[in-house]
């Protein structure tokens, strides 16, 4: 299957909401499963990754049910979670594995897990290790690293554990694990990654304390369900706002977007680029903060994007890079080998793929190195199976000669279903 798209004499104009946030729903599904009582999850994201989630959960004999946007968990809480009869398939959802390792790790049975084959290959020993050394026992392909892979949970001793990778899945793991140790689970983390777990365990009444790096969560509590709203996903929301930066006479604000301080590194960094954009907080959902963002059609500068600020824009990577090619200057992106374990080895994809287009582009062991104000030509490319990968794509034919094929556009029902139909409601001739 391939899409042919081509915006070229296209500004993106108007308002839009963009869909739920992904990391936000999936902890709002496995915390309401994990807390006793009903909870209802509006504007939850409806994509494959999230729905796998659910179906996890499922499984496990708990009462979700999904009606479009609206989830409602009936729960017992943890102990009455069954042992699944079949495999649990994660898809192609590094979230739903990871963290879900970090819930099976507590469970007292067998549950086999695979994912497609993209999931497959990336590394599970990261979460694995962990949760071994609180006391769970798992097998897997690659000795234990990959799945498919076999785990057997039970009761839990606590530990202090130092994160290695710089990622939020694996602290939610730990976590999530520690809610089953007799004792303090304390992860402590280098650099500031997303927080959503520990913002979220306390709207279903949990207790979470964090000094610094060092975050501390009590086993065996006893979390009640409730009632949620899921902000907007500002990786979602990157697409236009990246759209909006590189075609002409453009401008859209993006309401009801969350803007938790650990996402919002992509406004940090289009600042300095010299981009036109105002954010506005104008409430909180739980303990998020949720508002509004208007953007500009801008002239950008290149500038270098390492250390702290990588976590805070891992997902948004593939589209600075896209708006890196048409910056002034060149742009460096290092520290961010994470980007090799997502769901394409991303450095690879991105610098194939913007290098296809007409960029230049120059792979680094951790990142890239990108010269501005090329110029995109267009043609034919592969969304390689990654959603963020297909989008980015799709934005770059605002800026093509010709037009955008991208072969394999499908996934992007992963993060975002209507994307196409959104953009397209979006797009203005000039
Ligand atoms: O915790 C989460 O919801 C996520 C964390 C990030 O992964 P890592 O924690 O592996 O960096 C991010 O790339 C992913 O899209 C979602
Ligand atoms: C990396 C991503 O997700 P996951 O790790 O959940 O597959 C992503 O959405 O870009």
């Amino acid at each position: 299957m391939k899409k042919t798209i081509h915006l070229k004499d296209m500004a993106l104009k108007g308002d839009i909401k963009v869909p739920g946030d992904k990391s936000m729903s999936h902890r709002a599904v496995i915390f309401g499963a994990l807390s006793t009582g009903k909870t209802v999850i509006h504007d939850f994201l409806s994509g494959e990754d999230c729905l796998r989630t659910i179906k996890a959960f499922q499984q496990m004999g708990v009462d979700v049910h999904q009606d479009g946007q609206t989830v409602t968990i009936d729960s017992k809480g943890a102990h009455y979670f069954t042992e699944p009869h079949d495999t649990i398939h994660f898809g192609n959802s590094g979230t739903t594995a990871r963290l879900l390792l970090g819930v099976l790790a507590g469970r007292p049975f067998h549950s086999v897990l695979t994912g497609d084959d993209s999931l497959s290959k990336r590394p599970m020993d990261r979460v694995t290790m962990p949760i071994q050394q609180m006391g769970a026992r798992t097998d897997g392909r690659s000795n234990g690293r990959q799945l498919p892979m076999s785990i057997r949970g039970g009761t839990l001793s606590p530990i202090e554990y130092e994160l290695p990778v710089n990622s939020a899945q694996v602290k939610s793991a730990v976590l999530l694990a520690g809610l089953f140790a007799n004792g303090i689970t304390t992860v402590i983390e280098p650099i500031p990654t997303r927080d959503h777990t520990e913002r979220m365990i306390k709207a279903f009444g949990g207790k979470i304390d964090r000094l610094n790096h060092r975050i501390s969560i009590n086993g065996h509590q006893s979390l009640q369900g409730t009632e949620l709203s899921i902000p907007g996903d500002i990786s979602s929301a990157s697409f236009y706002i990246a759209g909006t930066l590189l075609a002409e006479h453009s401008d859209i604000t993006i309401a009801e977007v969350g803007l938790n301080p650990t996402r919002t590194g992509i406004i940090d960094v289009l600042e300095e680029m010299g981009a036109d954009i105002q954010v506005e907080t104008t409430k909180y959902i739980g303990d998020e903060p949720v508002g509004s963002i208007h953007v500009q059609s801008s002239n950008l500068k290149g500038i270098t994007i390492s250390g702290n600020m990588i976590p805070r824009v891992i997902d948004e990577i593939p589209l600075l890079a896209l708006l890196a090619t048409q910056a002034e200057g060149e742009t460096l992106i290092k520290d961010a080998k994470e980007l090799r374990f997502k769901e394409t080895d991303r450095i690879k994809t991105i610098v194939q793929v913007l290098n296809t287009l007409g960029a230049n582009v120059i792979e680094l062991e951790d990142g890239m190195k990108i010269k501005g104000r090329a110029k995109l030509q267009g043609g034919t490319v592969s969304s390689y199976g990654d959603h963020r990968i297909g989008m980015m794509e799709a934005i770059a034919s605002l800026i093509t000669n010709e037009a955008v094929e991208i072969e394999n556009p499908n996934c992007i029902s992963i993060s975002y279903p209507n994307f196409f139909e959104d953009l397209q409601n979006l797009s203005r001739p000039l």
